[in-house]
């Protein structure tokens, strides 16, 4: 399978601040993995340098071969297929559910309206919306809000989406609800690579797992190697608190 990113020595600092301190990882066309670790640890800010929200300060983000940091490399064509759903769903306030999932398409895209429409109702559908095409986002729960969010990234046919803590701001009832829909994208095929605490979500849906630690990549492997026999020490004490918190 080909590398849809492949990620190489990466690393961001703030200021003196280094939060990423050399990540180096690969995500092949189809795969879905999730990156856990402790608060702090770097995993926001790596999705962010992904999708260009952050300028990453060294290494290199190679999107299907093509350096994405190159002075040439078009950015804006690339951001339009990398989706990201967050912790904070970013809906548009004054566009309604169905606006929320058309905006993108027609005017970044300039896709025909219809077509786009037909594509929006289908993802609201799957997410369980579309009874709520004319609602404004601030008519509907956290949970209803980011189900509409995935539907809305949907829509735009990105090749990867980024999710970043999709469930960390929503009452627990309605953690569910998106975790499924979540679980239904990942045996759809579609790339995917999730930040999360939700240990047991990522440990049935991932093809691989990254523990992240101090802004490094300390031990990535499949989830039955991280949950069942993690090697590294740090993983082994993260997972033993996530297992007493519980
Ligand atoms: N824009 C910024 N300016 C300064 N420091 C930042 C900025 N963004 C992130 N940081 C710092 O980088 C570190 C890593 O943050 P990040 O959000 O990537 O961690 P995380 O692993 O996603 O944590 P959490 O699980 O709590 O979301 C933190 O110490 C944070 O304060």
């Amino acid at each position: 399978m080909e590398s849809m990113l492949k990620i190489q020595n990466l690393k961001k600092s703030f200021g003196n601040k280094e939060v990423l301190k050399d990540i180096s990882l690969d995500i092949q066309e189809g795969e879905v993995v999730t990156i856990i670790g402790s608060s702090g640890s770097g995993k926001s800010t790596l999705l962010r340098c992904l999708n260009l929200l952050e300028e990453p300060t060294g290494g290199e983000i190679l999107y299907k071969g093509k350096n994405v940091l190159a002075s040439d490399f078009k950015r804006n064509h690339y951001r339009t297929k990398i989706g990201m759903v967050f912790q904070s769903y970013n809906l548009f306030q004054n566009k309604n559910v169905l606006e929320n999932c058309l905006v993108g398409p027609v005017k970044v895209l300039g896709e025909n309206k219809e077509e786009v429409q037909k594509r929006a109702l289908i993802n609201l559908e799957m997410v369980g919306m579309a009874a709520f095409i004319h609602a404004l986002p601030r008519q509907l729960s956290g949970g209803q809000q980011q189900r509409v969010a995935i539907a809305r990234s949907l829509t735009m046919q990105p090749e990867i989406l980024l999710f970043d803590e999709p469930t960390s701001a929503l009452d627990p009832e309605m953690v569910d609800d998106v975790l499924e829909i979540m679980r239904k994208l990942t045996s759809g095929g579609l790339t995917m690579a999730i930040v999360t605490h939700e240990m047991e979500f990522a440990r049935d849906v991932s093809d691989r797992i990254v523990f992240m630690d101090q802004g490094l990549v300390a031990e990535t492997g499949s989830p039955e190697q991280i949950f069942e026999n993690p090697q590294n020490k740090r993983t082994q004490a993260f997972l033993e608190r996530f297992l007493r918190e519980k």
